[in-house]
């Protein structure tokens, strides 16, 4: 016999913990994740730091190096405060570089002022002193596996293919021994430094906010050996750009379509060119650069000079066959992901969150109510639209996309780094490299159309050691987009319901509470006389009208209930168990119209089979509950 029953509490999550137990079991699953990604990529090396004083140091090696590790971590079990110590020390775990080579004096080949115990201190790599003290002004006191493996492979003259996860430090990867290999390496004798000298590095990035976080580290690294950087992206005065050029530039930073363009007007000489890289190559390729890249990469005079870097963190196959065709057949290939099953960060706790379109600009503020825990949060949309309706909806966010002008997109990044604002909502113009302090949650409102989409995104938050969380809202019905993304990434989501109006308020509530310890004493003769008339008129009791004033304080007058399939407020699931096959949706109308009214099914909607497929859940408004249940029960079948 059918039954039918309201579900009060989540589905697939487990939300009888309290919010604080809850977000503390996040941030230790997440920190151990990130261990085990750290470990999982360093596997061999964390064994030979154990086994340090036993074994001597091997030169680092591409092959033996690049290959990741899929042996077992959890042995290990790693602890949260095991993680946090790591991401304080922010410390890294690959193949000791060879012996540190002294080759102008100037370079240091003592591991006096690191931990000795540390294979990837900086004193063990061929970096200069002036350079060491600039990574040591940003607290980097080691090199990350990436920059580890590959940095004697760079500055030795090898053409490399890099790739690791995201927030993992590609960006110095190919930074520092570039720097090392102009001021101090094989390129210092031809290196020209006269006025109106041809750039001597050029790196091609996707997007202009990408450009411009590397042209800053080109700049603050190579600044250090009087270096100068360009940045050339569009959208951007050409002015600037070519005074700088006619000058004379050591580096140019940018992007495919504005170097092109100064390539064509003349301004922009590659003949001197000493190092080209492509910076997230596969995302530039899927923009439509593939034939400006090629166009600027044909420049190159003589591209045995030359030494082409790739890096990304996300390689599809056909990425790699095109670097066939612009890198040497030496070149070396450093795969810290590999054939691993996760291809996602490891340090990023991955969600996935039933949500109906007309939702999103409801649930999403108290997702990040619950999971940002105060820092930034990035929302992923598709479409430029729905970026710019989605940010006017949630207060206080501003919207990041390719039609605003590029001032106004440079202001906006600006305000999320300093924390002018704390929610962007952006399309995948703020999905590849960019870096930002402190982005703990990242909302995805749909699942993007490929994988590397969903791993570049999510990839924002749980960066350089940190945790964070990535949420992915889906339709209910196209609930295959998530296995996708599962598939593919080798992500494995914890699938959750939306957040209760209830745990939002309470965790409102306890903000608030926090807060009224910090109001002055000097309130209390202002204030003592209204509360005493509304304790004495009112039945309640103190602590209720207390309650009901911290409510009010943070906003609340109301508590609406919101439906766990679907996350619609005021709508509630209803949960139909027949114990005999129900086949399909349609099937499930018939089963209904046998006790509800035909024109009363017209508010229903959502309905999604059981794994068992003997019963199905399906969203009502909420008022017409009892209405369902009352019917079922008067019914005769
Ligand atoms: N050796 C290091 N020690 C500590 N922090 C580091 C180190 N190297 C890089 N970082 C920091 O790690 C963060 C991430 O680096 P970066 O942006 O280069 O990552 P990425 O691998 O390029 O990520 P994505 O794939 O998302 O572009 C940056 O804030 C950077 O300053």
């Amino acid at each position: 016999m059918p039954s039918i029953a309201a579900i009060p509490e989540p589905m697939a999550v487990d939300d009888s913990a309290s919010k604080k137990a809850k977000r503390k079991q996040l941030k230790a699953e997440a920190a151990a994740a990130a261990e085990a990604a750290a470990a999982s990529s360093g596997k061999k090396e964390k064994k030979e730091k154990k086994d340090k004083k036993r074994k001597t140091k091997e030169p680092a090696s591409s092959d033996e190096e690049g290959r990741s590790s899929t042996s077992s971590d959890s042995d290990r079990a790693p602890s949260a405060k095991k993680a946090k110590k790591e991401k304080k020390d922010k410390k890294a775990k690959a193949e000791p570089a060879e012996e540190p080579a002294n080759d102008d004096g100037e370079l240091t080949a003592s591991g006096e002022e690191e931990e000795p115990a540390d294979p990837n201190a900086l004193a063990n790599f061929r970096i200069s002193d002036k350079l060491k003290d600039k990574l040591k002004s940003k607290g980097i006191n080691a090199l990350f596996p990436i920059q580890a493996t590959t940095f004697a492979l760079v500055l030795d003259g090898n053409d490399l293919v890099g790739r690791a996860r995201t927030g993992q430090g590609k960006t110095l990867a190919f930074v520092l021994p570039i720097l090392e290999s102009l001021v101090n390496g094989p390129h210092k004798a031809t290196r020209r430094t006269d006025y109106g000298r041809p750039p001597s590095v050029l790196v091609l990035l996707p997007t202009r906010e990408l450009a411009n976080q590397v042209h800053a580290d080109f700049e603050f690294y190579g600044g250090t050996f009087g270096l100068s950087t360009c940045c050339a992206y569009g959208g951007s005065p050409y002015r600037p750009q070519e005074n700088a050029l006619r000058q004379g530039v050591d580096i140019v930073v940018g992007t495919p379509g504005r170097v092109k363009d100064l390539i064509e007007k003349q301004k922009l000489n590659l003949r001197c060119l000493k190092f080209r890289v492509l910076d997230e190559a596969d995302e530039m390729l899927n923009m439509g650069f593939k034939d400006d890249v090629e166009l600027i990469l044909g420049k190159v005079e003589d591209v045995t000079k030359v030494q082409t870097l790739l890096f990304s963190a996300t390689l599809p196959e056909w990425v790699k066959k095109l670097s066939m065709s612009f890198l040497k057949a030496d070149r070396k290939t450093v795969d810290l992901v590999g054939n691993e099953k996760m291809k996602a960060s490891a340090s990023v706790k991955h969600l996935a969150l039933p949500c109906n379109k007309a939702a999103r600009s409801q649930i999403i503020p108290d997702i990040i109510k619950c999971y940002s825990h105060g820092g930034r949060t990035i929302i992923f949309t598709e479409t430029k639209e729905s970026a710019s309706e989605l940010s006017s909806l949630i207060p206080g966010s501003r919207a990041l996309h390719g039609d605003i002008a590029q001032a106004q997109r440079e202001v906006v990044i600006a305000g999320f780094r300093s924390g002018k604002f704390l929610v962007l909502v952006a399309t995948n113009v703020a999905a590849r490299g960019l870096d930002i302090n402190d982005v703990q949650l990242i909302i995805q409102c749909e699942p993007p159309r490929d994988v590397e989409a969903y791993i570049h995104r999510s990839g924002r938050t749980g960066r350089a050691g940190n945790t964070g969380i990535a949420v992915m809202l889906f339709e209910p019905r196209y609930k295959f987009g998530v296995t996708r993304i599962e598939r593919e990434s080798g992500v494995k989501f914890e699938h959750i319901s939306a957040p209760q109006p209830t745990d939002v308020a309470q965790s409102a509530g306890n903000e608030a509470a926090e807060a009224i310890a910090s109001v002055s004493d000097s309130v209390i003769p202002v204030f003592r006389q209204q509360a005493e008339e509304l304790l004495s008129n009112s039945s309640m009791s103190a602590v209720d009208l207390l309650a009901k004033a911290l409510a009010k304080a943070v906003g609340y007058t109301d508590i609406k209930k919101r439906s766990l399939l679907s996350s619609m407020e005021n709508h509630t699931t209803l949960h139909l168990q027949t114990g005999r096959p129900l086949y399909t949706p349609s099937f499930v109308i018939s089963t209904l119209k046998r006790f509800m009214p035909e024109d009363r099914l017209s508010s229903l909607h959502g309905i999604t089979l059981t794994t068992d497929g003997t019963s199905a859940v399906f969203d009502v408004p909420s008022a017409e509950v009892q209405d369902y249940i009352q019917a079922r029960r008067t019914w005769p079948g």
